[in-house]
């Protein structure tokens, strides 16, 4: 058995951003083309396919990459990133007196224009699964001006995982009255003009309290903001609990950035191409049970490495991996999303092995969200390290989990009525604490993100590298 540990909080911390996957830390090429440009290469070398949603949508952040060329952003104000500074500023009457101004001051800038004048409108582009999202805010990413030096492109799950830590470890040093958000952004603002956001998700009430403020404090230090997201911003954190906390968070999204859906109907993810047999059915037949463990050995090393455990420490818990040989690891679902993991878990499984065989995935009814997102998290984390991934289920992959095409929401009696149904099934779909009548509603619509993921990493060519 072998133990991975981070020694300190610093490690922990260096840790995080060292195991954010690769497309977290996204490596900008430079370039002299606009995105237009940029893009017209790719369909005219027929590297993309002609698509008129893009093409309206790519006329939208072509304007923007044009604005930015006019932009500097203004200095982030000193006191802004210093924690001492704000720690100290309850000694003096002149520091209550700032205080109080700067309160004010704030306060006005909050409600009447919480950004830095002349701002350029960030962009907030959504729509469909796999219809180019992330593949124009990388066009853009890779040819902003050649003004702008400084620029970040972030998965928006990990960023906000960065920022729970960061807070909580703030918090312990400074206390609950700091204001943790402001100087995350201050610092952020300090690194980046331009900050790209791809993914963003609402599912909780402090992610979406956390965000209102982030996007106030990053537009306050002059950030244009590119997101990216499944939801129009009216959309996100629907039937969300205290939802209208969040409501002046999508006014502010709606205010300061240029919204555009990308309403293609084009999932490319599902082009027709060479595919891997590897989401096999039913998880029982013996022939399944053997070519996944055919797979198992093709990733790992037997003979170098026979089969082990692993405990693996992520921030201060551990993850049992139940079977290790090389860079492949294999969970059964059970073992894998049975019980509370965080993205976070699932992105360091991502980072530390190159290759996942995932045995015996039931079909899970729709009232399994708890079980449901963490596949969800575990397929997103190894889709953005391009780490391959074997299953076996009850059932074809398709319908392992609702879809929007099939998805009814279930009335409370009808959920009841599925509870106490008995037999191994239910019971794992069980765990699940909602009561209401949108049970997962949010997770049919992940669910299918995910399965457009599932379609990409089954192409020959991911598993060709
Ligand atoms: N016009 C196009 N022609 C061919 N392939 C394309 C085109 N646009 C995008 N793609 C490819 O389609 C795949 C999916 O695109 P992308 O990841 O940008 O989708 P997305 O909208 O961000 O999806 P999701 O919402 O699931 O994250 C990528 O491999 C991308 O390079």
């Amino acid at each position: 058995m072998f133990i991975i540990r981070p020694s300190s909080l610093f490690e922990i911390q260096r840790g995080m951003s060292r195991s954010l996957p690769r497309q977290h830390t996204f490596v900008r090429q430079k370039s002299s083309k606009s995105p237009l440009e940029a893009y017209e290469l790719k369909v005219k070398e027929g590297k993309w396919k002609p698509d008129p949603y893009q093409e309206k949508a790519i006329f939208a952040v072509n304007g923007l990459y044009q604005e930015l060329q006019a932009y500097t952003q203004p200095p982030v104000p000193k006191e802004s990133f210093h924690l001492h500074s704000r720690g100290e500023e309850k000694t003096s009457v002149l520091s209550k007196f700032r205080s109080t101004l700067g309160k004010y001051a704030s306060r006005f800038m909050a409600s009447s224009r919480p950004f830095a004048p002349q701002i350029p409108k960030g962009i907030y582009l959504y729509g469909d699964v796999g219809c180019g999202k992330t593949a124009l805010m990388d066009l853009f990413y890779n040819h902003l001006p050649s003004n702008i030096t400084r620029s970040k492109r972030i998965h928006f799950h990990a960023f906000m995982l960065h920022i729970h830590q960061s807070a909580h470890h703030l918090k312990q040093v400074k206390g609950y009255g700091f204001d943790v958000i402001d100087y995350l952004s201050a610092q952020l603002a300090s690194k980046c003009t331009v900050l790209c956001f791809d993914e963003l998700q609402v599912t909780d009430v402090a992610g979406a309290l956390i965000l209102r403020r982030l996007f106030e404090c990053l537009q306050k230090y002059g950030v244009v903001i590119f997101i990216t997201s499944n939801r129009a911003p009216n959309d996100l954190y629907k039937n969300g609990i205290q939802r209208e906390s969040f409501l002046p968070c999508i006014h502010l999204l709606n205010e300061s950035l240029n919204v555009i859906c990308l309403d293609s109907p084009n999932d490319y993810r599902r082009l027709k191409s060479e595919t891997e047999d590897i989401y096999l059915h039913p998880a029982q037949d013996p022939l399944v049970k053997k070519q996944l463990q055919q797979w198992f050995e093709r990733y790992g090393n037997i003979r170098g490495d026979p089969t082990h455990e692993v405990q693996l420490e992520v921030f201060g818990r551990t993850i049992l991996v139940p079977k290790v040989s090389g860079d492949a690891a294999w969970f059964t679902f059970k073992e894998l999303c049975g019980e509370p993991k965080s993205a976070a878990d699932y992105i360091s499984l991502a980072n530390r092995f190159r290759a996942f065989i995932i045995s015996d995935i039931p079909q899970l009814s729709i009232e399994a969200k708890d079980l449901v997102r963490r596949f969800i998290n575990f397929i997103d984390a190894a889709y953005d390290s391009r780490a391959k991934v074997i299953l076996s289920a009850d059932v074809p992959v398709d319908l392992i989990y609702p879809t929007p095409e099939g998805y009814k929401p279930l009335q409370s009696s009808e959920i009841s009525k599925k509870y106490t149904e008995s037999g191994e099934h239910s019971k794992i779909a069980s765990e699940s604490n909602y009561h209401g009548n949108f049970a997962g509603v949010e997770e049919v619509f992940a669910f299918s993100r995910c399965l457009s993921r599932l379609a990409e990493m089954r192409k020959s060519d991911w598993f060709q590298n």
